[in-house]
């Protein structure tokens, strides 16, 4: 018959296993220099870094958070935006992926522009429609309130999201807002909405919540980087 002492171990790894936590893997994509290091950094450690260089590869990023009392995290692949910096690393990137965040600039339509091959690279690997997607329009602190060219009108970038299946937010991961509300656009008549970084995370982590997978007890995680050009520069495994 068991001790009450291998009773009560057992007991304890049951529970160990029911509270680790469900980790998601979330795949940051865009142009070169849209923010999207910018931008993970903001939403997994609440700051804007001093300093950013182009990523090469991709880099990991973790968050997490407690969505009506599960907790879950996020793991956020912020890839390399350049070609050259991507290359043979695509593949590994689309894998088992939970949810994409596409990220634009909204001073620079060619970066909006741009989104259809980001689009056309997910379709290329096989990335399924039921795969929860995310545009994120970044920089809204440089919208110039008194001219609309040169920047992505959000009709627009909505109209774009709508299309494509994608849920819409605008914001800046350099000033971000406390609160959710909307911007005045000059003369007070026009507004676009900026949404605060915190309301991103809270969106995704509601909307991967819902999904069956992956369990809790088979979520492998990496953290630290891939480098194209050398052998994995840094594989760690962690666990909530
Ligand atoms: N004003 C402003 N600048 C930003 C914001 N986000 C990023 N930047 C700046 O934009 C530049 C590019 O940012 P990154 O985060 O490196 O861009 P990236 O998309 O990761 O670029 P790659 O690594 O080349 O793909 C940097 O100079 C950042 O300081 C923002 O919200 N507002």
């Amino acid at each position: 018959m068991e001790s009450s002492l291998e009773f009560s171990s057992s007991l304890g790894s049951v529970s160990s296993l029911l509270t680790r936590c469900r980790t998601f893997k979330v795949l940051v994509i865009g142009d070169s220099g849209v923010g999207k290091t910018c931008l993970t950094h903001r939403l997994c450690a609440g700051e804007f870094p001093r300093r950013v260089e182009a990523t090469i590869g991709v880099d990991f990023r973790d968050r997490a958070l407690e969505i009506d009392g599960e907790k879950i995290k996020l793991q956020l692949w912020d890839t390399a935006g350049q070609e050259r910096f991507r290359k043979s690393m695509v593949q590994h990137y689309y894998r088992n992926v939970h949810a994409v965040l596409f990220i634009y600039d909204v001073t620079c339509p060619a970066s909006f522009s741009g989104l259809t091959a980001w689009i056309e690279e997910c379709r290329q690997n096989s990335l399924g429609q039921e795969i929860p997607r995310f545009l994120i329009g970044n920089k809204s602190d440089l919208r110039d309130p008194t001219r609309t060219d040169h920047q992505v009108g959000q009709d627009r970038a909505m109209s774009f999201a709508k299309a494509h299946g994608m849920i819409f937010f605008e914001t800046s991961a350099k000033n971000p807002l406390k609160k959710r509300g909307n911007g005045h656009r000059g003369d007070g008549a026009l507004r676009y909405q900026q949404d605060d970084v915190e309301d991103i995370v809270t969106a995704v982590g509601a909307t991967l919540k819902k999904r069956k997978t992956p369990s809790a007890a088979n979520s492998p995680v990496y953290s630290g980087s891939f480098k194209v050009g050398k052998k994995k520069a840094e594989e760690l495994w962690t666990c909530c």
